[in-house]
């Protein structure tokens, strides 16, 4: 009974066929199911609701849901596999029908599915069915039996493409009354100053590098707005403080401390022109609504990162007890401890400092773990401590741009979107831009980021040119004349030649609206990842002129050795840390805390 039902709802354009199928199988129809779990891959035996039109969508998050975030660690390369998966099934089934609508627009509620929940929820939808076990034999069979066949209608649903019917949805809708012009290339050059790919080479880049540092020279007009330094307590209790429309201290006077940022008037701020912002801890009062659901007490960023840091902490300090157990310090436990320091991804720099420290103090003396953690700490500080910056934003440029930049799932739209909230609340006016045109699912998220925050996002069609957005977003940050423009991008590094095309490209065209711009690159860098982070800023520091960096993810299983490694090398400014996923987990740097924490003595 339940199979002719089924067979009903699928097939459409076969009728006829389905009910012949049906009485060469009368026999045991309940048989039929059994027939069409057997196609099912082991792992899923129950299929619960069954078949119905909705489920067959779901499919669709197969190319997305499984890759993105498997990809984010170390293996960038991977990032490609979700995309091309797709095709392979859809070369399988071609017979059927292949009308279903649904399909398209389910399609993007898919896609929208798979960036968060994607692992979990993954399997315990039915859309696995179809996922795995697709191959060759079902496709074959599909024209005769009639289960097959819509097994073979779900293999088309899944292998139909993402770009279209995820980009349609896309951009009807108003995301932030402000759309973007979708013309890629051609809308670049088609404006006032047209895009000229091979001229300005990267010298240009150098330069813009230096014209950043001009910020710093700027003279009087200095306006120093500190987005306030507060108590490390949880500042989610904040009551209705946020709605008096307390005026911006223009000198910043320290005496201010209660007020909540986002009363900060934004005209203050606007008008007042030429000013420099100071970025570091978040005025919190103005918690987000949302937030209220999130579970009661929540722990301090700091045990939050101690935490992240707590499995690369006792590792080295185990392996540091290891080497000094009734141990005099002498020239092969101190090779030991360099060996211990060096794979903690602390780097050979670092760990000569600390070798050489003690060696200089405790030389043929007896050393306990503890003294060589304190001494540890001590010469980690002295690493990060230059490199723990407030990021300073120069609001003589109308807007402030921030490009940012970084490997795939480091964490790019999440920091954009934490970092807009702080700079909203804060009192400046933000909008944002889907710089990332090579995954749905990032503009969608980078929307619901620029709903949370208020913050207006300029986004185009999927696979859109993502300088040509870049532009775009440019003209109309300065016609709305927001404060700051966070443009998002894509970070393949699979195709590097690509990618650095990319950003050199966007780089280049925003140029022509301000020559100084983009006047921050932040780079956002995985803590959990090991030494690839080393290269990675290497490649984007070279790709885009990297000038500030986001270390994410420090309250996971972060191997926070490789921060201080990538600061001694790359001497970057680190202006936060991502110690969460929500919106106020964005935290300043800083080098004691840090170093703390990983030498285990916090
Ligand atoms: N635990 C934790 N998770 C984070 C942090 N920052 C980002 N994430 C998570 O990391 C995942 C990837 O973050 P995204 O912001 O999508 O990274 P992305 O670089 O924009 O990725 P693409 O859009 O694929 O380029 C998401 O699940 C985020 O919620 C952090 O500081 N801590």
């Amino acid at each position: 009974m339940a199979f002719g039902f089924i067979k009903k709802v699928f097939s459409f354009g076969k009728k006829e066929v389905v009910e012949e199928k049906v009485d060469e199988t009368a026999p045991l129809p309940p048989l039929n199911l059994d027939a069409l779990e057997a196609l099912k891959p082991a792992s899923e035996q129950e299929v619960p609701g069954f078949l119905k039109r909705e489920e067959q969508a779901v499919p669709a998050p197969e190319p997305i849901a499984p890759e993105p975030e498997k990809i984010e660690p170390e293996t960038p390369a991977e990032a490609e596999a979700p995309v091309e998966e797709p095709a392979e099934i859809a070369t399988e089934s071609e017979a059927p029908v292949q009308p279903e609508e649904p399909v398209v627009l389910e399609g993007p509620a898919v896609v929208e599915v798979a960036p968060e929940a994607a692992e979990e929820e993954a399997t315990a939808e039915p859309e696995q069915e179809v996922e795995p076990d697709l191959p060759e034999p079902v496709a074959e069979e599909a024209e005769e039996d009639p289960a097959e066949e819509v097994l073979a209608e779900q293999a088309e649903l899944a292998a139909e493409e993402p770009t279209t019917p995820i980009a349609e949805p896309l951009e009807p809708e108003p995301v932030a009354e402000i759309e973007a012009r979708s013309e890629p290339e051609a809308d670049v050059a088609a404006e006032p100053v047209p895009v000229a790919r091979e001229s300005e080479p990267e010298v240009e880049q150098a330069e813009k590098q230096s014209e950043t540092h001009r910020a710093e020279e700027e003279p009087a007009a200095t306006i120093e707005l500190e987005v306030v330094e507060e108590a490390e307590t949880e500042a989610t209790a904040e009551p209705a403080v946020s709605e008096a429309p307390a005026p911006i201290p223009q000198e910043a006077p320290a005496t201010a401390a209660p007020e909540p940022p986002a009363a900060l008037p934004e005209q203050a701020v606007a008008r007042s022109g030429a000013g420099k912002v100071t970025v570091s801890k978040k005025v919190e009062q103005k918690a987000e609504v949302e937030k209220a659901a999130e579970p009661a007490p929540k722990r301090s960023w700091f045990q939050r990162m101690r935490e992240g840091l707590a499995r690369s902490s006792r590792e080295l300090s185990g392996n540091i007890a290891g080497v000094f157990t009734k141990r005099k310090l002498d020239e092969e436990t101190l090779q030991d401890l360099e060996d211990v320091l060096i794979r903690a991804d602390l780097g050979v720099e670092t760990a000569l400092r600390v070798t050489d420290s003690l060696a200089s103090s405790r030389y043929g003396k007896d050393v306990s773990d503890t003294e060589v953690r304190a001494v540890m700490a001590a010469e980690v500080e002295k690493v990060l401590g230059p490199v723990a910056k407030p990021l300073e934003l120069d609001l003589s440029h109308k807007p402030h741009v921030i490009l940012v930049v970084g490997v795939n799932g480091t964490g790019k739209t999440t920091t954009i979107g934490k970092l807009a909230a702080k700079l909203t609340d804060g009192g400046l006016s933000v909008m944002l831009a889907a710089g990332d045109t090579f995954r749905a699912a990032a503009i969608e998220q980078l929307k619901i980021w620029g709903e949370r925050t208020k913050s207006p996002v300029i986004a185009t069609k999927l696979g859109a040119d993502a300088a040509g957005l870049a532009y775009d977003a440019f003209e109309k940050a300065k016609e709305a004349g927001s404060d700051v423009l966070i443009i998002d991008t894509a970070g393949r590094l699979q195709n590097k030649a690509e990618l650095m095309a990319e950003l050199e490209k966007i780089v280049r065209v925003l140029g022509k609206l301000d020559p100084e711009a983009p006047h921050t690159v932040l780079q956002t860098v995985d803590a959990t990842t090991g030494q690839n982070a080393l290269n990675q800023v290497e490649i984007f520091r070279n790709i885009a002129g990297v000038n500030g960096l986001v270390m994410t993810k420090l309250d996971g299983t972060a191997r926070g050795g490789i921060l201080v490694a990538i600061a001694a090398k790359h001497k970057l400014p680190v202006y936060f840390i991502g110690v969460g996923e929500q919106v106020d987990d964005l935290e300043p740097f800083s080098a004691g805390d840090f170093a703390k924490a990983i030498a285990g003595v916090a």
